[in-house]
């Protein structure tokens, strides 16, 4: 990665040109000709969280006790094998008087799910931002799927979960009514 933040996709490209040929492929083959270009800007997309804006800027005023946003879809590259995990995260904060655009959740998630990562420093860092940005609790917990497990390696079809809690959420009986809005049933 470049000072920038910007990926170089030229030389991420040719050096999986070199990749393909170490691994016995033809890259000049019809089907792998635009491979490692297209890699490279997959690569850019996948990993964009680095630079990602995820700014929790819009904030709205409101007493609301707790917000829960559940099931918000992720995926994130295991930075062991630099293959995909993937789930689902749910967020959940108690404001200090303001809360924030639901949307900006989701983007937070992103923020820290499109790198290289492993499950619990994703989780960490979700819940840390959010304490950052002055809530008075916050709890994060997310279950992944990680390929790494299942198509190498164990190969087994264990699923990962993981939680942080921050700040009020240290309170048993908050994190129960937590876990108790997740588990209730879709309103709709
Ligand atoms: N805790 C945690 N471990 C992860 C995560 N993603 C991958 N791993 C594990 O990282 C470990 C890396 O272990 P190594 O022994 O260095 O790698 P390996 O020889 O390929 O290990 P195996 O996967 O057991 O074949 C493995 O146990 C993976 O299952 C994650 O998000 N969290
Ligand atoms: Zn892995």
């Amino acid at each position: 990665m470049k000072d920038n933040g910007k990926l170089n996709k030229k030389k991420i490209s040719k050096l999986l040109r070199q990749l393909l040929i170490e691994l016995g492929e033809n890259p000049d083959r019809e089907g792998l000709m635009g491979t490692p270009d297209r890699m490279a800007n997959m690569y850019e997309e996948i990993l964009g969280g680095y630079t990602m804006d995820a700014e929790l800027d819009v904030t709205f005023s409101d007493e609301t006790d707790v917000i829960v946003a559940r099931d918000i879809q992720f995926y994130s590259m295991c930075e062991h094998h630099m293959l995909p995990f993937f789930g689902k995260v749910h967020v959940a904060y108690v404001p200090a008087g303001k809360v924030f655009g639901v949307s900006k959740l989701v983007r937070l998630v992103e923020k820290y799910s499109r790198r290289l990562q492993i499950q619990e420093r994703l989780t960490k860092e979700v819940a840390d931002e959010l304490v950052r940005m002055g809530v008075k609790g916050a709890m994060v917990i997310a279950e992944g799927d990680h390929l790494c497990m299942k198509m190498r390696g164990v190969r087994n079809n264990s699923s990962m979960l993981t939680i942080a809690y921050r700040g009020v959420m240290e309170q048993k009986d908050l994190r129960e009514h937590v876990l108790a809005m997740i588990r209730a049933p879709k309103a709709f």
